[in-house]
């Protein structure tokens, strides 16, 4: 096994679905570490969270968590969501309409047992950790989106959970709020002795967030590690796309990459067997003409199509190989940028990475 965590979550999630969708995903997140589990629409993001959560039982597998077995149908074992020792925040928050923000994080604790002057009382604490000590009579629609995340995440905190689960927990905010209360998620986080799983689909949440990042596609994991990691050797089209980088898997021989289709690129890199190359879009120039001479990559492409990316343009090819290029406004002027266009498309071949698949 690659990690085995004392305490913390261990998990074997197997999930069968009606309609033929399966997940089966191998987890396991140490006490105090924050792991992201990214991957694409329908990828079971929300399967994993709502097993996990006590909300949909395993079909296989087990959840095990400080040692404890909270599913295992092998074994008969499942315990109902109120008695895991897991908080939540919901992508909408689900806070209770009707009650305070201070009563609404007493829940957790009053539910745990406290009684309600004492489950007031560690409410009250919470929310000014939170920075909200000053919004507690406050009615769930009187916040703000930020607020209102914060007054979740204080809830979700409030039992001192051994697992917390965020689901897309700032995919309901704007962009400034977002950025506000990433930072300050991030500090809390940083807080948290328990495990932290966080589902999203946004990879900045997951690198400014998370220790580690396991990555799902189709009900299976694809691809785990930290950030630099995955960044440097992204293994599918999703992964390469999330990291911003074009990425060919082929045969490979020395320095040469026979990728799908025939076509073979060079690269720096020396590499035998079943490969991948891999290049960011701005290694790639375009040019009117064949460009002449230089020991690099050159292929005949199409623009497909073309987006104004902040200060360059991202153009996208198709060809022998499919690519995108950022270009900046300078270069564009030399290039008739419209869908249909011919190009030749250029890359370097210190500018690509080559390694085994
Ligand atoms: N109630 C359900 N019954 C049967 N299948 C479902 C149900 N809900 C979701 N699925 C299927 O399970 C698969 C995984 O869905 P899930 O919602 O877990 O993915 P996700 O990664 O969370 O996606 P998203 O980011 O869109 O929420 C999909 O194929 C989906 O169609």
């Amino acid at each position: 096994m690659d990690h085995e965590p004392v305490t913390g979550l261990d998990a074997q999630l197997i999930v069968r679905r009606a309609g033929g969708f399966q997940l089966d995903v191998r987890l396991t997140v140490a006490a105090g570490e924050v792991v992201a589990l990214l991957g694409p629409n329908g990828a079971g993001k929300s399967t994993a969270l709502r097993a996990l959560a006590g909300l949909l039982p395993l079909s296989d597998g087990h959840i095990t968590l400080d040692g404890r077995i909270l599913d295992r149908p092998g074994d008969g074992v499942l315990v109902p969501p109120e008695r895991r020792p897991i908080g939540v925040v919901f992508q909408d928050y689900l806070l209770f309409p009707h009650l305070s923000a201070v009563d609404n994080v007493a829940f957790g604790p009053r539910h745990h047992g406290q009684r309600t002057a004492e489950a007031r009382a560690t409410a009250a604490a919470w929310l000014d950790r939170v920075g909200l000590a000053a919004y507690a009579r406050s009615k769930p629609r009187q916040l703000s989106g930020g607020q209102a995340q914060r007054v979740a995440l204080a809830r979700a905190l409030a039992v001192e959970p051994s697992l917390l689960l965020l689901d897309e927990p700032l995919a309901a905010l704007d962009a400034r709020t977002r950025l506000e209360t990433r930072a300050q998620l991030h500090r809390h986080l940083g807080d948290h002795p328990g495990a932290t799983l966080l589902v999203t689909h946004d990879p900045l949440d997951a690198l400014v967030l998370a220790d580690r990042l396991i990555i799902v596609e189709d009900g299976v994991v694809v691809q785990e590690g930290d950030a630099a990691a995955i960044t440097a050797r992204p293994r599918t089209d999703y992964v390469a796309q999330l990291v911003g980088l074009n990425l060919y898997r082929g045969h490979a021989d020395g320095h040469s990459i026979t990728v799908a289709g025939g076509f073979t690129l060079t690269a720096a890199d020396t590499v035998r067997g079943d490969a991948f190359v891999a290049f960011p879009p701005s290694a790639l120039a375009l040019y009117p003409n064949q460009p002449d001479g230089s020991p690099r990559n050159t292929w005949p492409a199409t623009i497909t199509g073309v987006q104004q990316h902040g200060d360059y343009l991202r153009i996208q090819l198709s060809g022998p190989i499919e690519a995108a290029a950022d270009i900046t406004p300078a270069a564009a002027v030399r290039l008739q940028l419209s869908p249909g266009q011919p190009v030749w498309a250029a890359v370097k071949a210190t500018e690509t990475r080559a390694y085994p698949a």
